[in-house]
């Protein structure tokens, strides 16, 4: 794929040293080819949603990149490896969790990637830091700007740091 897209991921760890650890895998993914970095967000520190676990650490990027969704999350996937995540229950603690939330206008949905990312718009932890850095990015599936989204949601959990 040769064309620019425009891309927003989600960084998030709760396990060991999680604000180098999300710091590192933003520098980690930023250096890579075909990879720029647009902005990024504060950290913030954010209390966990799901199974009682300790709190996160939370921010968002936008990159531009020129690869395909598929390349992008096998990358994502590939960076958290490297930063020590093991695999063990659902939305359990984790030291990294990098997902992919836009990328440029695009709504995909295949059974190992789903864009939008399908959860974000729930996510104060996603989308405080994200209003942050693309306040008018369009989420193509409710059609609303992030800035509108973040309005909906209840942020009482989320501090920045
Ligand atoms: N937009 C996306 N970004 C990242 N992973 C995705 C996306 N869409 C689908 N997936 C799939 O989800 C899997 C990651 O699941 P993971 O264990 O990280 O979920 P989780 O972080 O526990 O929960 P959640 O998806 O609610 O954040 C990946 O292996 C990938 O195939
Ligand atoms: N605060 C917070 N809670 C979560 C998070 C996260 O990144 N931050 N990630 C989850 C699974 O992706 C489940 N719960």
């Amino acid at each position: 794929m040769n064309t620019n897209a425009l891309c927003a991921i989600a960084l998030g760890s709760n396990l060991g040293n999680s604000r180098a650890t999300v710091t590192d895998a933003l520098k980690s993914l930023s250096a890579k080819p075909h990879v720029t970095l647009i902005a990024q967000s504060s950290w913030y520190q954010t209390a966990a949603v799901g199974p009682p676990q300790p709190d996160f650490i939370n921010g968002c990027a936008v990159l531009q990149i020129k690869m395909s969704p598929q390349l992008m999350l096998e990358t994502l996937l590939n960076i958290e490896t490297q930063f020590g995540r093991v695999r063990r229950e659902r939305w359990g603690p984790r030291s990294l969790d990098l997902d992919l939330l836009l990328y440029d206008d695009l709504i995909l949905d295949t059974p190992t990637l789903q864009i939008p990312h399908p959860r974000m718009c729930d996510r104060a932890f996603v989308l405080v830091p994200l209003a942050e850095i693309a306040p008018d990015w369009i989420e193509p599936v409710s059609g609303r700007a992030i800035a509108q989204l973040v309005q909906a949601v209840d942020c009482s959990g989320v501090v920045r740091i």
